[in-house]
């Protein structure tokens, strides 16, 4: 085996590279002569393209509804692990990055970031805020704490009324920051801008440097699919919707950013690296345990809360109560959910 990542070897080589966990190593008995011998000089890349399975971490909070950093240590090495996960996306949607105040933001990044340094191979830092100063202002402070690239969802009060809108939206804030890899979180169900990504992504390099991709998080597949086709080799479609993740590796997503991974990485995990060998039968069980957790789960009102809930039954960790405006999960409806978890993929 080549001490080697595969996404580092995906750079090299200017493709798009496989779904893989970014740590996994590329075998020597898969790849050609020509391209061991460049790998053998190869520097490590800094700015490798981002692949695998990514935590949107839960925000800890105390149980007075104070951020609780001590919480973030342990967490980081529950994920490592138990979960067998190497990147998180912190302070998004499922860490209620919206219901923070931006200092609670930056003392979070700043923990996640610290806490994380020589043990996870990615922190990215959601950065998005109704104000374009306040995104600029966190994209600054990502930078200064070393963390490896920002992402925004679209505002969504006064909201883009065309691509060009939110793409100048996106430039001011990845100006702030130029140096970090920038990637565009699209969620239209919660922002409700529905603007294809296609349309967002086409050319923006020229505007955004340091564009590296996005996470997409919708249905539209034919949207997707046209992300993962127009895509140049050093970006990267992370998917975010977990219970269709099959579908996005079928269309060709090169990573996946979601909730579950927290708490059930470790099986999909295996859902990848069986879509990956060609093994569809294996990988579709998996999606279906998947589907099968979620669907109880949401007939049972599914969200960040109870979310939040489940990964504190199911990993020990003590991550609080929600921030209102969402309400917290009572602990008998998390535990429901937490038996399903175990009849489905114990
Ligand atoms: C709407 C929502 O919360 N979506 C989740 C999913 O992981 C979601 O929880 C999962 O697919 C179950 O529906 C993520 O995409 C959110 C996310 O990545 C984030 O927290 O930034």
């Amino acid at each position: 085996m080549i001490n080697q990542t595969v996404a580092e070897y995906a750079v090299f080589v200017r493709t798009k590279p496989k779904f893989l966990p970014p740590n996994k190593t590329v075998c020597r008995t898969h790849r050609g002569k020509d391209v061991l011998k460049a790998l053998s000089i190869m520097a490590p890349a800094a700015d490798a393209k981002l692949t695998g399975l990514v935590a949107a971490t839960f925000t800890p909070f105390t149980t007075q509804g104070d951020i609780n950093l001590p919480v973030i240590g342990p967490y980081i090495d529950y994920l490592i692990e138990q979960q067998g996960v190497k990147g998180i996306f912190v302070n998004g949607t499922t860490g209620e990055g919206m219901s923070l105040t931006v200092a609670e933001r930056k003392v979070l990044a700043e923990e996640w970031c610290q806490k994380a340094k020589g043990k996870m191979d990615r922190v990215i830092v959601h950065v998005g805020c109704l104000s374009v100063k306040e995104s600029q202002e966190l994209a600054r402070h990502a930078a200064q704490i070393g963390a490896d690239g920002i992402s925004i969802i679209a505002p969504f009060f006064f909201k883009p009324k065309n691509p060009e809108a939110l793409r100048e939206f996106m430039k001011e804030v990845a100006a702030a920051a130029p140096n970090l890899p920038f990637y565009y979180y699209q969620i239209p169900a919660l922002t409700g801008v529905n603007v294809q990504v296609i349309d967002v992504i086409q050319d923006i390099e020229q505007l955004i440097p340091s564009f590296r991709g996005v996470k997409f998080t919708g249905s539209d597949l034919m949207d997707l699919g046209q992300c993962v086709s127009y895509c140049r080799p050093e970006w990267s479609v992370l998917y975010g919707v977990d219970e269709h993740l099959l579908a996005g590796l079928a269309m060709g997503v090169h990573g996946a950013v979601g909730s579950t991974y927290n708490y059930i990485g470790c099986h999909v995990n295996k859902l990848v690296s069986a879509f990956e060998n060609g093994d569809l039968v294996k990988a579709r069980t998996i999606q279906f345990k998947m589907q099968e957790l979620l669907s109880y789960a949401m007939k049972l009102g599914f969200d960040v809360g109870v979310n939040k809930q489940l990964m504190s039954e199911l990993s020990g960790l003590s991550l609080g109560p929600p921030r209102l405006p969402l309400t917290p999960c009572p602990h008998a409806q998390a535990e429901l959910i937490s038996q399903k978890y175990r009849s489905v993929f114990l």
